[in-house]
């Protein structure tokens, strides 16, 4: 299945449907071969192309009195919500956009050159995941400088790219934080910054990752819908995602797990709940199931900020959360055993589930 996989995400591909089997026309060193997928192969790479449903997606006015209660709201009943009046100012978002684009539009060999600094494409992760997109994955420390150790980063001539990405990174922390204070607020958690210090804290283990989905018009022709990101939740505290106004991004309904599609916004930022918050709320919050699907009109540019916690930070619920009578659902483990653990499974797995303690399983 992996060669398969990775022989589809090499070529566009002509496509003859049938019933069982789907046949289609790779290049593969130049050779013309042709590939025949079973049914269970076609059903691990892509989805019956099917009307979407439209979804009444909670949209949280940052600078409007009672958006913690909202926050609240929206991460008990979806892990997700979208934020506007987010203070961030479109100039910088549009600027790193544009360098983003450069950036992917470069040739494939000058990518590479940055592999070592976290460019990659297809793969996700080390564990046998694939997707159809590359990307660009920053480490996020209190220390700018550290960006130094990128490379192609330092060169003078990454020198706009380098700068709207710190400048960036810097108001999404900090728009991080506003949130992360107001779901405190709305969690009546004292002290406020009790969950936000986890971003500012100068261990905190955050990330930045931009992600490029070209477009391939011969997927037009398909009766399915290729899927570009796999299901998953993300391990981290919270996601701040915005992307170019190309939809694509789907999120599970904690309700009955049928997938949404979440109508694209380029001026909004997106929250999604991560594995960790999950945690520290005792499953109030629930990360939320996302995938990304083909967009088959325009290629998708995505920038997505990972806020994890220092290494060392124990993850357990937060005692005021815990009412009386009531146990942590999890044991307990740091961040550093979780991020671990998730770098060894694969995209769609049940992460936390190995640190319930019903389940007792131990890793
Ligand atoms: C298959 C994987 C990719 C991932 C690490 C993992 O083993 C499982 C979690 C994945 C994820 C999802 C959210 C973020 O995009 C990400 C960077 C992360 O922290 O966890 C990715 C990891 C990745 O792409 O390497
Ligand atoms: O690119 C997107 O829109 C979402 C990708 C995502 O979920 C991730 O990188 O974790
Ligand atoms: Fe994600």
């Amino acid at each position: 299945m992996r060669e398969v996989s990775s022989i589809l995400h090499t070529s566009c591909y002509l496509l003859l449907p049938s019933a069982e089997h789907l046949s289609c026309f790779c290049s593969v060193f130049g050779a013309k071969i042709m590939v025949i997928f079973s049914k269970a192969e076609l059903d691990q790479i892509s989805l019956p192309n099917s009307h979407e449903s439209i979804y009444n997606f909670p949209a949280v006015d940052l600078s409007e009195p009672g958006a913690g209660s909202r926050i609240v709201k929206a991460c008990e009943e979806l892990g997700f919500f979208k934020v506007t009046r987010h203070g961030i100012p479109t100039e910088l978002v549009e600027r790193l956009e544009a360098e983003a684009v450069k950036f992917f539009g470069m040739p494939q060999m000058e990518k590479e050159k940055a592999t070592l600094c976290g460019y990659g494409r297809r793969r996700i992760g080390c564990n046998g995941d694939v997707g159809r997109l590359e990307y660009l994955m920053v480490q996020i420390t209190s220390d700018p400088m550290s960006l130094e150790s990128f490379a192609f980063l330092a060169e003078p001539s990454a020198s706009f790219f380098r700068s709207a990405l710190e400048e960036y990174v810097s108001a999404v922390r900090k728009l991080a934080c506003q949130i992360l204070e107001l779901m405190a607020e709305g969690l009546s958690i004292e002290p406020r910054n009790t969950l936000s210090k986890l971003a500012m804290n100068e261990e905190s283990d955050s990330a930045f990752r931009l992600n490029h989905y070209p477009l391939c018009p011969i997927l037009n022709r398909m009766d399915r819908v290729p899927i570009d990101f796999g299901e998953h939740t993300d391990p981290q505290i919270i996601s701040a995602l915005r992307s170019n106004n190309t939809s694509g991004l789907q999120i599970s309904l904690r309700d009955d797990g049928s997938w949404v599609s979440v109508p694209p916004d380029r001026n909004s930022f997106f929250i999604n709940v991560g594995d960790s918050l999950q945690v520290l709320t005792n499953g109030r919050f629930r990360s939320v199931k996302h995938r990304v699907l083909a967009n088959r009109v325009e290629p998708r540019l995505s920038m997505i900020y990972f806020v994890g916690p220092p290494s060392r930070e124990r993850l357990v619920p937060l005692p005021s959360l815990i009412k009386e009578g009531e146990q942590s659902l999890y044991r307990e483990f740091t961040w550093c055993e979780y991020k671990r653990l998730a770098y060894r499974t694969r995209l769609a797995e049940n992460r936390l589930g190995r640190f319930e303690k019903q389940r007792g399983v131990h890793c």
